[in-house]
């Protein structure tokens, strides 16, 4: 059945993608149309964020079942599911999209195997949406009244099946007439701040004003921010926090100054499986990518640069996480173990 949303069209056998690369300028998709061209689109940044990747990597595995016809089988789609599973390491969603298209196949071949991986990857996006507005009514009602809230990479519908989660709850607090506005660090290196977060809040006429990220220290000190929202690509079982590259400067600093540091992600981002963040695998890509901004050079060629792309913020950082469960205050592992064992 056909699903849209922001940046993900499922057309009920092929997917479109719109390149996040060329936004907010230019408004291209690319058709996706097996696992190759679905990983291809995940690890090149052309759809990006935790859970628009593990939407992406099922529709991926759905189409190269339905390629494979009638003889395929969970055996037959062991390489795809690895070419997926190799494309982004640190955003669990991936993987749990992998493995929970693993279960639904089980035994089952052919026509009966392709359908029931098509169904589950449509639930998988359909139920994002539906937790990324629970999370934004959850979360609005944490962030004090009239606030500004600071906000880090791109959490939006962009990089979701829709809505957002730290930017959801940004959207549902200005719904309410909770916030005045949001200050968008800018994200180096793919600017996703820059670039996404800007470009969703003036679309929905959200007042938005875009610094640099080493402005925050300063926002903070001058009074002009009395929260930080951000999304996560990685939570473990003591709550420690795997997100962009940035955030773990950005809660320490609202640690130093009193202001909340609130997590918003899906349940699907929780991996209890880890014991503590520093299990975490943080994806290192290309310095290239520090050492120039869209394209264009900005350092000496060949200049050496370490490029993390996330890095991990420690739980007792965390004032609250936000899932479409319910809220986690102060998260260690017994609070997490129990919101996962509540229903
Ligand atoms: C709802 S998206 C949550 C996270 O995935 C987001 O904050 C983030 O870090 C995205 O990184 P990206 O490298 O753009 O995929």
């Amino acid at each position: 059945m056909p699903i849209e949303s922001a940046a993900i069209r499922w057309s009920g056998d092929r997917l479109a993608l719109l390149d996040q690369r060329a936004l907010p300028h230019e408004s291209r998709w690319l058709t996706i149309s097996d696992a190759r061209s679905a990983a291809d689109a995940i690890r090149d940044m052309v759809v990006r964020g935790a859970p628009a990747i593990g939407i992406t990597a099922a529709y991926g595995l759905a189409m190269e079942a339905a390629n494979q016809g009638d003889n395929v089988s969970l055996a037959s789609l062991k390489n795809a599911i690895a070419t997926l599973a190799a494309s982004r390491p640190t955003a669990v969603n991936l993987f749990w999209a992998l493995e929970r298209l693993e279960r639904v196949a089980g035994t089952l071949t052919g026509t009966a195997l392709v359908e029931a991986l098509n169904a589950d990857a449509e639930a998988i996006h359909r139920e994002d949406l539906a937790a990324n507005q629970r999370m934004g009514e959850l979360g609005a009602a944490l962030l004090p009244q009239d606030s500004v809230v600071y906000t880090h990479c791109n959490t939006g519908a962009l990089a979701t099946g829709g809505h957002g989660t730290a930017l959801g709850i940004v959207r549902s607090a200005w719904q309410q007439g909770r916030i005045r506005g949001v200050v968008a660090g800018e994200t180096r290196p793919w600017l996703q701040g820059a670039r996404l977060t800007s470009w969703e809040l003036l679309n929905d006429n959200i007042p938005v004003t875009l610094v640099a990220d080493s402005a925050a220290g300063l926002m903070m000190q001058q009074g002009k921010v009395q929260a930080v929202v951000v999304g996560a690509d990685r939570i473990t079982a003591n709550g420690d926090t795997a997100n962009k590259i940035g955030t773990y400067n950005l809660a320490v600093l609202a640690r130093h100054h009193g202001l909340p540091f609130i997590v918003a992600a899906p349940l699907s981002t929780l991996d209890p499986a880890l014991d503590n963040g520093s299990l975490i695998e943080i994806e290192e890509r290309d310095g290239a990518e520090v050492r120039s901004i869209q394209g264009k050079a900005v350092a000496p060629a060949g200049c050496p640069a370490y490029n993390p792309a996330f890095d991990v913020t420690p739980a007792a950082l965390i004032t609250a996480i936000v899932t479409e469960r319910g809220v986690i205050e102060n998260p260690d592992c017994e609070r997490i173990a129990a919101h996962l064992a509540s229903v």
